[in-house]
């Protein structure tokens, strides 16, 4: 398995937004750094979900960056993608794992040391760590974790940890010297006036 990316660009597919537009605008820029989720509004049909994340796929492969499939397992197998995500909500990891096979990227969401611990036993190759900061991208959330939450969830595993949540290129640096391996972003990305500059910035943030 290739070494995972640091920045994880994850779609924003509510009314308004050009998911693949900001897609199409990292990838030159991060390539091979970037990591492509896949993830769409509940009201999205599996084929819908489909369409998007096979022309995700599609405009990975030249950078060799990865397409991974949040929530929709089935859509990550059909489009060939390089693994998933799953929370609390979803599939269990172990779940997942058999889904997806041994050799896939499979990410679970923790937000604490034990959780955290539990998803790895179970399969997961990374973990989604979060929210690190407020966001208003998603509702219903517990309070942010902040840096000091994730040093603690950095202290108990032994696979990448990306922090989530409210991440800017101004918030990398501490989450970063917290063990932070990458960041994943949704509005950092989708809201930026200028997605292939606001990749730069994070990339240089994640890589110095
Ligand atoms: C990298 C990363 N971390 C956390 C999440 C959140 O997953 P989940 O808790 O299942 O919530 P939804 O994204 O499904 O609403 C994620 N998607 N990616
Ligand atoms: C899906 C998800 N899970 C925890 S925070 C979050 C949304 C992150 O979005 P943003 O980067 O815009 O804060
Ligand atoms: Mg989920």
């Amino acid at each position: 398995m290739p070494s995972l990316g640091r920045l994880h660009l994850i779609t924003d597919t509510r009314p308004g937004c050009d998911p693949l537009a900001v897609v199409r605008a990292a990838l030159p820029v991060a390539r091979a750094d970037l990591v492509v989720q896949v993830r769409v509004t509940d009201d999205t049909t599996d084929r819908q979900a489909y369409d998007l994340a096979r022309r995700v796929r599609e405009h990975c492969a030249p950078y060799g960056a990865t397409c991974l499939v949040n929530d929709r397992l089935h859509v990550a197998l059909a489009v060939d993608a390089h693994g998933g995500h799953v929370g609390a909500d979803d599939l269990p990891v172990a779940a997942a794992r058999r889904v997806l096979g041994r050799d896939a990227v499979l990410g679970a969401t923790a937000r604490e040391p034990d959780a955290a611990a539990r998803a790895v036993a179970a399969g997961a190759s990374y973990l989604g760590v979060g929210p690190c900061h407020p966001t208003a991208t998603k509702t219903g959330l517990p309070d942010p974790i902040g840096t000091a939450g994730v040093r603690a969830v950095v202290a108990a595993v032994d696979v990448p940890v990306i922090a989530i949540g409210g991440v800017t290129v101004a918030t990398v640096p501490a989450l970063r010297a917290a063990g932070a391996y990458g960041v994943a972003v949704v509005g950092a990305l989708s809201t930026a006036a200028d997605p292939g500059r606001a990749t730069a910035e994070l990339i240089a943030a994640l890589t110095c």
